[in-house]
């Protein structure tokens, strides 16, 4: 029997950096909250067979009001303090499934992912165990400490990262419960996990779009308003 696909789109932040009295994936763009845009791309997959909605504390009513119109939505969590902990709130609710089954971990305040890029992880995860989506920086990217520059890696090894991340389940079931034995244990994403933890899994990186913005201030719930509003402009923003 083929492996499940579950998308996990992670709503549980707050959006501090946006502001308002509401978390930013409540936000309407283009007459739907961000976090039905993120949903709906899901949903809308043929080869996603669930979508799990983890949510800021006190707003699981808000999130399953958005959800109950999706065919596949499978329930509403409540998230934790950071997204890693909002990551082991669905892997929680994700035990008892086989190892083989395919995970999907999508950011809420990422309304447009593409079909194609969708794809590209799922096509990707039947060979790899972990998965990332990755664009080019079109900045020179920089490490400063101190405020003074002290590398300069070469940029066309730069990539800035997105989601989904895919995992099979095994994997990153693997990978955190090491993490969460390690009292210094520090994330941005679940990818970062793997890394750290199962330094011998390869991660695959396919190809990202620009569409694909993360809200993460003020200015990106302008942009995310223009995007709703308009068609991708080449292939590449599809
Ligand atoms: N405790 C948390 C924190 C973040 N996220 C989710 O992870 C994604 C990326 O996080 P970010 O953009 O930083 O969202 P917020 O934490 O809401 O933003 P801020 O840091 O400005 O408060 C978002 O979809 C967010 O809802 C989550 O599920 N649980
Ligand atoms: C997962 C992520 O979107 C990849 O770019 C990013 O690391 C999330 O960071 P945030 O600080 O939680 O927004």
């Amino acid at each position: 029997m083929a492996a499940r696909t579950v998308a996990v789109v992670l709503a549980g932040g707050t959006g501090q950096r946006v502001g308002g009295d509401l978390p930013k994936q409540l936000i309407e763009v283009g007459g739907r909250t961000i976090l039905a845009h993120a949903i709906a791309a899901f949903d809308g997959h043929p080869e996603i067979d669930e979508v799990l909605v983890v949510m800021a504390a006190g707003h699981e009513r808000a999130a399953a009001a958005i959800a109950a119109p999706f065919r596949k939505a499978a329930g509403v969590i409540e998230g934790g303090d950071t997204r890693t902990a909002s990551t082991v709130a669905a892997l929680t609710a994700l035990d008892g499934r086989p190892d083989g089954t395919r995970v999907l971990f999508h950011d809420a305040a990422r309304p447009f992912v593409g079909r194609d890029v969708i794809d590209r992880v799922l096509d990707a995860l039947g060979v790899h165990a972990a998965v990332a989506v990755g664009v080019p920086s079109p900045d020179t990217i920089v490490v400063v400490e101190d405020g003074v520059v002290v590398s300069m890696p070469p940029r066309e090894t730069m990539s800035r990262f997105q989601t989904p991340q895919g995992f099979r389940l095994g994997t990153i079931r693997e990978a955190y419960a090491l993490a969460l034995a390690d009292p210094g244990l520090r994330a941005t994403d679940d990818c970062g996990i793997v890394h750290h933890y199962l330094p011998d899994v390869p991660i695959r990186v396919v190809e990202g779009c620009e569409r694909n913005l993360k809200v993460t201030r003020p200015l990106d719930v302008v942009l995310a308003e223009h995007l709703a509003a308009t068609a991708p402009l080449t292939r590449e923003d599809s």
